[in-house]
């Protein structure tokens, strides 16, 4: 239903013109008149004469209507004359309150020398209840004016503006709004429907919002711009003022560098790239000096300058020298070598017989040697370039995510420059070179593109000796490049990256290999960074073994070659203060003086009340984390039946999968429990807390299925799990324990740990070929299908009082 107007009684009024440039009246306000105006003291008069014959004292009224060019508006408003007194500029004047719309009837008589005329009000009524669309309006114009108030800080008005809930009053509050026009009020006070009239004041707001943005916006770009041609001003003259300096200097008063035409004629440059490079050579004589476009131009330029258009090293390596190379740099991983050596060796027969560089049956043009952090990834990439005799160059590629990192910016972006792929090769000065693409599993993508894709490009052969980067836009053939790729989690390489990749895998050292490694490598080295000849500085087996046992433990030997360097650092500092005679042998006994003692014991090896197993209710995993393969503690605990929560609850940084696998323990155990002589009962009453804690975060998998129900197990049976048994493995519901992954770098993790007995599930048997000899000799490795045969293992024997446990050696 539509907001009706009626009218009604007519009233008798003397007229109050206002000429309608000076305002318009709407009911609702109160405005201040001067009464010198001949016009306003003769309505007021006449209307005070009126009501002094009015028996109930009530205050004057006149009729408050606009006059446009001379003429008359149709409608009028009611005024009651509040207070008569003086104006803020002392003249006398009359508050007037507008009350309601009086459309203008015949002219009559009355007393004074005001025009008296019959009116008859009109009478609003808005529909009730209010339609949706209404209560809609009223709240788009309240949330308006109120945005509008506030940026003026007419935060009193706000809210007598937001108790209005009447339309119809509303919009005729609209009246004391400046920015209106004097026809937008006219409209507002002749439009006596409400719900049309809160329309038109609704919209008016509107335009002047959006009109006021743009004025706002235009402002701040104007300023903007003001702000930045000063400053680019400033900067120019500075750089001016440097060249010219430069130019002093050097002794040339000529800037030379700033003829490209000559330097790209005298450049020998590809056809095409010279072609490219004159044409804007061209366009930077054109533009002037100063243009942005210009330093554009220029930057272009010097980058296509630089980079080594027709350097390539010449190839020369035979098989067998590059094999000794591999040797001489790297102790132990014969596979990895020979792997890397076969490699070499197709590429340089298809190279002799004329044929591509495209590789085997999955591309494999792309070398990926994927492991744990300091197995030797990096410094590999390096060993291959010299055994190739090509430069090396790498890229870190860790954390990017803008695919132009890759493919370059486009010139006219603000700082544009090219890709790391052209960066690379104009820093390693060679079209040829050995390019390390450095953690591969780290590139992500967003919004930004994917760089994944871009590097798809760069690495296929079909496409790649066309490659095009954003910036430098003219083709760079790619396919003589060597590209190795590294990353610490072969699960995280971006699939179609992946399939072009020929992977080989490092999976971290024994404590034999990284003495080998320590004494032929990491301590030379480091002895002459520390300044200290060959044969100075010497150390025992023993020692190096603690340092990799116990002062550190990781899958690579990185912390190791740092625990090397401080020992030699301290060893030279005593040196020179007369501490110690050169030479000097590092036995065990030296290390704990010269670097504190170990961080890392066994935890076979730690006082049983110190164990970590020692509460029923701790199990020893094995896992996986990014940094190679590492022990896990699972740790279970039953709540109060009082006061715990029941159900399971889990912590520690679990993935989705553990903690599945944490569920599916707690359900095996609720039901096959009792064949195992397990009180379950508290299984179904009391509340389950399972927690990882974080040492190292382990990647996602069920590989810790056995463990956690082999810490629930203990914790139900009060019996401990032993210290020396470390176990990996998922469990299916009925208790079966299925394969994993990382069998190597868990075994691995077990030795460094100094554990001694590791369960693993029976399928994964074969994988034990791939663990040196070495560990599997320390280790007594249970291949098991049944989860039965974990807890037998695992478990002490009941009855045995909890903190006298023996300890199986
Ligand atoms: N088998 C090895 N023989 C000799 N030195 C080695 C061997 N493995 C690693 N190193 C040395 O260990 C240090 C760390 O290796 P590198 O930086 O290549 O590790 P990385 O696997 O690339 O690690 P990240 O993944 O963190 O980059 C280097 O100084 C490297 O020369």
């Amino acid at each position: 239903m539509a907001a009706e107007s009626l009218e009604s009684t007519p009233l008798t009024l003397p007229v109050l013109p206002i000429d309608a440039e000076d305002g318009v009246v709407l009911p609702g306000m109160v405005v201040p008149l001067d009464l010198s105006d001949s016009d306003v003291r003769a309505a007021v008069d006449a209307a005070k004469s009126a009501a002094s014959d009015a028996p109930d004292g009530e205050k004057p009224r006149v009729l408050l209507v606009p006059r446009v060019e001379g003429t008359y508006a149709e409608i009028g408003v009611e005024g009651r004359v509040e207070q008569i007194g003086r104006l803020a500029d002392g003249d006398p004047g009359a508050l007037i309150r507008g009350l309601r719309r009086v459309r203008v009837g015949t002219g009559t008589t009355g007393p004074g020398a005001a025009l008296w005329v019959e009116g008859t009000p009109v009478t609003e009524t808005a529909p009730e209840p209010l339609p949706g669309h209404v209560t809609e309006l009223m709240k788009e114009y309240k949330a308006l004016i109120t945005d509008w108030l506030r940026k003026r800080g007419a935060w009193q008005v706000v809210d007598r503006v937001q108790q209005i809930d009447d339309v119809g009053q509303l919009a005729d509050n609209a009246g004391y709004s400046p920015f209106l026009t004097t026809e937008q009020k006219l409209e507002l006070l002749e439009t006596t429907e409400p719900v049309e009239r809160l329309k038109t004041a609704t919209k008016a707001l509107r335009d002047h919002l959006a009109e006021q943005d743009v004025a706002e916006s235009i402002a701040k770009d104007v300023q903007e711009g003001v702000d930045k041609q000063q400053r680019e001003f400033l900067l120019r003259r500075q750089l001016e003022a440097v060249r010219k300096e430069l130019a002093e200097l050097n002794g040339d008063p000529e800037d030379e560098s700033e003829d490209y035409r000559a330097r790209v004629e005298a450049a020998d440059l590809p056809e095409e790239v010279r072609k490219a490079a004159l044409k804007e050579v061209d366009k930077l004589e054109r533009s002037s000096d100063q243009s942005p476009e210009g330093s554009w131009i220029r930057t272009w330029l010097d980058t296509v300058l630089e980079m080594p258009w027709n350097e390539r090293t010449e190839d020369a390596y035979d098989i067998s020298g590059a094999q000794a190379v591999l040797d001489a740099d790297h102790a132990g991983l014969q596979d990895v070598k020979e792997r890397i050596t076969e490699y070499l060796a197709v590429r340089k027969r298809r190279a002799e017989r004329g044929l591509g560089v495209v590789g085997g049956r999955r591309g494999g043009a792309v070398l990926a040697l994927t492991g744990p952090p300091g197995v030797g990834k990096t410094s590999l990439g390096e060993s291959v370039a010299r055994a190739m005799g090509r430069k090396f160059v790498r890229v870190a590629l860790g954390g990017v995510r803008d695919e132009a990192e890759i493919r370059g910016h486009r010139r006219t972006y603000v700082g544009a420059q090219p890709g790391r792929v052209v960066r690379a090769i104009k820093e390693a000065g060679s079209m040829n070179p050995v390019v390390l693409l450095d953690e591969v599993d780290k590139v992500g993508s967003d919004f930004r593109g994917d760089p994944a894709a871009a590097l798809l490009e760069v690495l296929d052969p079909a496409q790649n000796h066309t490659f095009r980067d954003h910036y430098l836009e003219v083709e760079l053939d790619l396919s003589d490049v060597v590209f190795l790729a590294t990353a610490n989690v072969l699960e995280a390489i971006p699939q179609p990256l992946l399939d072009r990749m020929e992977v080989v895998e490092l999976d971290g050292y024994t404590e034999h290999e990284k003495i080998t490694i320590a004494r032929d490598h990491l301590v030379p080295r480091q002895l002459e960074r520390a300044g200290l000849e060959s044969g100075e500085v010497t150390f025992d087996e023993a020692a190096l073994r603690k340092l990799a046992a116990e002062y550190t433990r990781e899958a690579g030997v990185r912390s190791l070659e740092r625990s090397v360097q401080r020992v030699l650092r301290k060893v030279a500092a005593k040196h020179q203060l007369g501490d110690a005679q050169l030479p000097y042998t590092v036995g065990v006994d030296e290390l704990r003086e010269l670097i504190g003692r170990p961080r890392h014991t066994p935890e076979a090896a730690q006082d049983p009340a110190e164990r970590r197993t020692a509460v029923p209710g701790v199990a020893t995993g094995l896992a996986v984390t990014g940094a190679g393969g590492d022990v896990l503690f699972v740790e279970a605990s039953l709540a109060d039946p009082e006061t715990g929560a029941s159900g399971l609850t889990l912590t520690g940084q679990l993935g989705d999968v553990m903690k599945e696998s944490a569920h599916i323990a707690l359900s095996y155990l609720r039901s096959r429990g009792a064949e195992l002589e397990l009180p379950v009962g508290d299984l179904k009453e009391r509340g389950i807390h399972l927690h990882v804690p974080a040492g190292a975060v382990p990647k996602d998998g069920p590989s810790a299925g056995v463990t956690m129900t082999t810490a629930l197990a203990s914790l139900l049976s009060g019996r401990q799990v032993r210290p020396e048994v470390a176990m990996t493995g998922e469990v299916s519901l009925t208790g079966r324990v299925l394969p994993i992954g990382g069998v190597k770098q868990k075994l691995l993790a077990a030795h460094r740990a100094g554990v001694t007995t590791v369960v693993i599930p029976k399928r994964n048997e074969p994988d034990l070929d791939d663990v040196p000899a070495e560990v599997l000799d320390d280790l007594d490795v249970h291949p098991v299908s049944d989860i039965r045969q974990v807890l037998e293992l695992a478990l002490t024997p009941a009855q045995t009082p909890a903190r006298e446990a023996p300890v199986a050696a």
